[in-house]
C-alpha cells in the first residue's frame, strides 16, 4: 500500500556544534552575547521570524554545558549530536529527521554562527529553491582583489575575481539529494567544507542567490563588535513592523 501524500515540509539544519577555536573565547561563540542574547538566541529569532511552521533540528555538542532549550522559538524542534566536523554534524542532523522527512522535502542549512541573515534573504532564497531542482544558496560576488599567497606570506599571483562569489548560508536542498551527495563525498573523501560543494561534486549546480553582505560569519573576534553593529543598523532600515522585525 503506498503511503498517502503530503504537503512537502520545510526543515532547518543548524549546525551549532563547534567549538570556535579561532573566535579563542571562554566559551563557544553561539554562546557569546550579541545585542543583549546569545548568538544561537538571536539566529534562531531570524530563522523562526521568516520560517514560523519550519521545523527544525539544531547540531549541540553532546558536551555542551551552556544551551537552555528555552531559548528554541519553534514548536516542532529536535536536537542531534554534532559530529568532528561540520559536515560531520549535519549529516547526522540529516540522519536523526530519517523518521520524518521525505526525499522531496525541503532542508535550509544554517550557521549558527551568521545571526545577521535577514528575513528578505531567507524568504527569497526559498522562494528560488522551489524552483531549482539542483538547490541553492545565498551567495556574494567576490568584491576584492584576490591573492594567492607562495605559503610564505607573500603574493604567488594575482586570480581573477571574474565569476568568483563567497557561499554564505543559508544553503537548501531536497533532503533526499542532500543525503546522497553527502554520503557520496564522504565515500571518495572529498573535503566538504558547504553543503553546496558536496552537490556540485555530484556534477549538479546549485544556483547562486544573491544575498547581503553583511549576512557575516562570526569566526574571529573582532566579527563579534562587527555582527552588533550590522544588527543595530538593520533595525534602523526596516521599521519594526516589518520583515527585519527583531524578536528578540
Ligand atoms: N564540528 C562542528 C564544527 C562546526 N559546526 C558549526 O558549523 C558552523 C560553521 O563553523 P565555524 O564557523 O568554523 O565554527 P567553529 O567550528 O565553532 O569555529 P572554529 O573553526 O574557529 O573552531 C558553526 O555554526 C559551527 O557551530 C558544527 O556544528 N560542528
Ligand atoms: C558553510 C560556510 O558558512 C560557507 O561559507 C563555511 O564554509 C563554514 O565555515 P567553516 O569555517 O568552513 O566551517
Amino acid at each position: 500500500m503506498s503511503e498517502p501524500s503530503r504537503d512537502k515540509r520545510l526543515w532547518l539544519v543548524v549546525p551549532a556544534a563547534g567549538r570556535g577555536r579561532r573566535m579563542g573565547a571562554e566559551r563557544p561563540k553561539q554562546y557569546l552575547t550579541l545585542a543583549g542574547h546569545p548568538v544561537l538566541v538571536q539566529t534562531l529569532a531570524r530563522l523562526h521570524q521568516a520560517f514560523p511552521e519550519a521545523r527544525l533540528c539544531l547540531c549541540l555538542d553532546p558536551d555542551d554545558a551552556y544551551f537552555d532549550p528555552a531559548w528554541v522559538p519553534f514548536g516542532e524542534w529536535r536536537r542531534s549530536p554534532g559530529g568532528a566536523e561540520r559536515v560531520d554534524s549535519v549529516r547526522q542532523a540529516l540522519a536523526a529527521l530519517a523518521d520524518e522527512a521525505h526525499v522531496d522535502d525541503l532542508v535550509l542549512v544554517h550557521d549558527v554562527a551568521r545571526p545577521c541573515v535577514t528575513v528578505a534573504d531567507l524568504r527569497r532564497l526559498l522562494a528560488n529553491l522551489r524552483e531549482d531542482a539542483a538547490g541553492g544558496l545565498l551567495a556574494t560576488p567576490a568584491a576584492d582583489t584576490m591573492k594567492r599567497d607562495d605559503g610564505h606570506g607573500s603574493v604567488a599571483r594575482t586570480e581573477s575575481r571574474r565569476g568568483l562569489w563567497h557561499a554564505q548560508t543559508p544553503q537548501g536542498f531536497r533532503y533526499g539529494l542532500l543525503c546522497r551527495a553527502l554520503d557520496a563525498a564522504r565515500a571518495r573523501g572529498l573535503e566538504v567544507t558547504d553543503e553546496a560543494s558536496a552537490v556540485e561534486a555530484l556534477g549538479l549546480s546549485p544556483r547562486l542567490v544573491p544575498g547581503r553582505r553583511d549576512n557575516i560569519k562570526i569566526t574571529h573576534p573582532e566579527d563579534l563588535a562587527l555582527a552588533a553593529h550590522i544588527l543595530a543598523a538593520q533595525r534602523e532600515e526596516s521599521p519594526p513592523t516589518q520583515a527585519n522585525e527583531e524578536s528578540v
